[in-house]
């Protein structure tokens, strides 16, 4: 099915833009949900990671204490790599899953991949138009920063394990400014669900 990669940086709107593309019936498949269920309890990537970092990362219940594991990766630009080189295939082999069942559950003619690392990995290759969520990045630190618990110095470097904004827009065959209301972003998503359903049936 014609598949567009929807991203964007951390905290720029894509799960806002996201929630108005399933508002028209289309499945989007979410890149951070696909990381969370690749190291739920009884996956073997959860056992290869307490094994490297140790059960400090593991909550009393078993689960990946993401916190902890959070502080590691962005503190070290080389565990993150050694993390994302576990994780990334297998995240990509449950994207792949996802999006198969897009044509017998959903009613719009194509998918969404929302993933902030949509440029930066081989998911690129899953899709066949990137549409970037862009805001300015002072504005992605204040927006970010006011719904995590993270820092806003945790948020920076989480920033900097990122592509720059100009590099990611430079990649774009479309752009959502979300730099405005969430009413202005909804109507650049309306416009946009009406040309994707003209490419798809193009394709
Ligand atoms: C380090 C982890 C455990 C932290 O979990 P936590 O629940 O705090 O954050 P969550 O997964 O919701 O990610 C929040 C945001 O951080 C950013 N982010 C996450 N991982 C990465 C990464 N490897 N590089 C750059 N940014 C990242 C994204 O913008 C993401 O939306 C988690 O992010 C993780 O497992 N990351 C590695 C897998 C990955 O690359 N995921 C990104 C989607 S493919
Ligand atoms: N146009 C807007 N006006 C005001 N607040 C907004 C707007 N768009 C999104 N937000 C808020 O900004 C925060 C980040 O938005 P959202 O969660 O959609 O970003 P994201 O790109 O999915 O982030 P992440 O990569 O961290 O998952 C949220 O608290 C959201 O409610």
């Amino acid at each position: 099915m014609f598949t567009v990669g929807l991203t964007g940086g951390i905290g720029s709107g894509k799960s806002a833009a996201a929630a108005r593309f399933r508002h028209h019936g289309v499945n989007v498949v979410d890149a951070d949900w696909a990381a969370r269920v690749v190291v739920e309890p009884g996956r073997p990537a959860l056992v290869e990671i307490a094994r490297h970092f140790g059960e400090a990362v593991i909550l009393a219940d078993g689960s990946l204490d993401r916190a902890a594991l959070r502080q590691r990766v962005f503190d070290d630009p080389a565990e993150r790599r050694w993390l994302e080189q576990l994780t990334h295939p297998l995240i990509r082999e449950e994207i792949i899953s996802s999006l198969a069942v897009s044509q017998t559950t959903h009613s719009a003619p194509y998918a969404i991949l929302e993933s902030p690392l949509l440029i930066e990995t081989s998911q690129s290759e899953l899709v066949q138009r990137v549409c970037v969520v862009d805001i300015p990045e002072a504005l992605q630190l204040q927006r970010a920063s006011a719904r995590d618990a993270n820092s806003v110095e945790q948020i920076r470097k989480i920033m900097a394990a990122q592509l720059p904004r100009d590099e990611r827009c430079a990649k774009a065959d479309d752009i959502l400014d979300n730099s405005g209301s969430l009413e202005s972003l909804n109507a650049q998503v309306d416009a946009l669900h009406r040309k994707y359903i003209q490419l798809a049936a193009q394709a």
